[in-house]
């Protein structure tokens, strides 16, 4: 995709050993951002930070680059560097963070000001969402920032935030990478299940307790997985184009959806990454019960995280659930909720994701597959609805299945040279963006 004529020079991503050092080491402000005439920057919600860099052409729509600033929990037990020193050892960053999603908030930043020391300055305004409260989800920060925005009459031409990567040892078979640019995000609920029995004393027990009430009904649940719904959402274009990629005869069965669909969604459940792809997933997260061991307990409480599969509704996985519970002492307490996301588009007018594409396949000629998929995470970037239906959930950095199990959970860290390719590839997409082309207005199918 050109530049367009007149393009001043572009700006070589190459970095001297100083500013790859400066990089890794830049836990410091970024003072070129903060001295540029053209970048205006706000906290809103007390600790979210928007800046909106002002292009030369007016006429351009603006686009939209997301991040995150805070972490979920990380007890010491198990990391073999405590979770917040940012130790850096091995050529690798440890921290919880390092991959969701501080990376990207200091790549983005990290990126302008290398571009903002070369003097450059964007044609295509754009804005930098950085959140403080996305793991909690994102109501101070994303959904203000939106508000704020949708309040100047801003529509971005797209948006680029968190939620897949290049991945890499995911599916057998597969041994080389591919990119999955995330072009929707499944739904989300996280449901309270409750029994209220009257508490009395442990030595003449009822024949079932609050705690034995709950547990049995979250076992019934845990043994009733949702229905497969393989063949309904991206998915299938997902795996029909890292078709390609496969060797006989996985390749015709994958070119062959039509006959062999019930076969892969079999294959695919097998793994709990890839189920998380073709059904609602259901997870047990939270338990609490029982005030003393000799009081029978009075209340019972379990949180259920939902993903909910982009062909179900929040009201529809409802109904399943508690048809599965089947026992009325149990109550349910809907704590969030919100339907899955619509699909943005990814077809060869898609601005955005074609700047993506033409980016990864600069940065990392490595990488054959481009694919558009679904993000089984939840992301700040669905409070943004309001101002585009080009959303990307992509983060330029290969991500291996033993990566994925260390977000949230523990020995979170990024390879130093995976970080200086993030800003690399943030460095180039933002000058990518600077083309004349502008993105063809994409109603989502109803
Ligand atoms: C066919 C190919 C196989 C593909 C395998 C997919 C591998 C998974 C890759 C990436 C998923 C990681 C998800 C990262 C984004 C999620 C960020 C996050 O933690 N968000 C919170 C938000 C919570 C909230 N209340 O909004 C969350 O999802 O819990
Ligand atoms: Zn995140
Ligand atoms: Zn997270």
């Amino acid at each position: 995709m050109s530049t367009g004529k007149g393009r001043e020079r572009h700006i070589p991503s190459q970095f001297n050993q100083g500013e790859r050092f400066a990089m890794k080491e830049a836990l410091k402000v970024f003072p070129t951002i903060f001295k540029t005439r053209f970048i205006q920057h706000e906290v809103i919600g007390e600790y979210s930070h928007l800046f909106t860099v002002q292009g030369s052409d007016p006429s351009l729509q603006p686009y939209m680059l997301m991040a995150h600033s805070d972490v979920v929990p990380a007890p010491d037990e198990g990391w073999e560097v405590p979770p917040f020193s940012g130790l850096e050892h091995d050529g690798f960053i440890h921290g919880r963070g390092t991959l969701d999603n501080k990376n990207s908030l200091m790549a983005i930043l990290q990126a302008l000001e290398l571009l903002l020391i070369r003097n450059y300055i964007p044609r295509r305004s754009f804005f930098i969402a950085l959140g403080h409260d996305e793991e909690v989800s994102g109501q101070n920060g994303a959904q203000k920032i939106s508000a704020l925005l949708q309040a100047r009459g801003v529509k971005l031409a797209f948006i680029v935030d968190e939620g897949n990567f290049i991945l890499d040892g995911f599916i057998p078979y597969l041994k080389k990478p591919f990119a999955m640019i995330a072009v929707s995000e499944k739904g989300g609920i996280n449901l309270r299940l409750q029994v209220n029995m009257t508490p009395g004393h442990s030595s003449a027990p009822p024949k079932e307790t609050s705690i034995g009430i709950l547990a049995a009904a979250i076992s019934r649940l845990e043994q009733t997985p949702l229905p497969n719904m393989f063949g309904s959402g991206p998915l299938k274009t997902t795996l029909q184009e890292l078709a390609n990629e496969f060797p006989f005869p996985a390749n015709i069965v994958l070119r062959n959806l039509w006959l062999f669909g019930p076969l892969v969604s079999r294959l695919m459940e097998r793994n709990y990454i890839t189920n998380a792809l073709v059904r609602t997933t259901m997870a047990l997260t939270m338990f609490n019960a029982g005030v003393k061991m000799n009081v029978i307990p009075p209340m019972a409480q379990a949180i259920i995280n939902l993903r909910i599969h982009p062909a179900q509704t929040v009201q529809e996985v409802l109904e399943l659930i508690k048809n599965i519970v089947a026992d009325d002492r149990v109550q349910f307490h809907v704590l969030t909720a919100f339907d899955p996301l619509p699909v943005s588009p990814s077809d060869h007018q898609a601005l955005g994701y074609q700047l993506l594409r033409q980016t990864i396949q600069s940065i990392f000629p490595e990488v054959n597959t481009i694919a558009p998929g679904i993000c089984i995470g939840n992301t700040d970037s669905r409070h943004y609805t309001n101002l585009t239906t080009s959303i990307y959930r992509f983060n330029p950095v290969y991500l291996h299945p033993q990566d994925f199990r260390s977000i949230h959970g523990i020995n979170e860290k990024i390879s130093v040279q995976a970080y200086e390719t993030q800003v690399k590839f943030i460095f180039e997409f933002i000058q990518n963006a600077d083309t004349y082309q502008e993105p063809i207005p994409h109603l989502h199918e109803l």
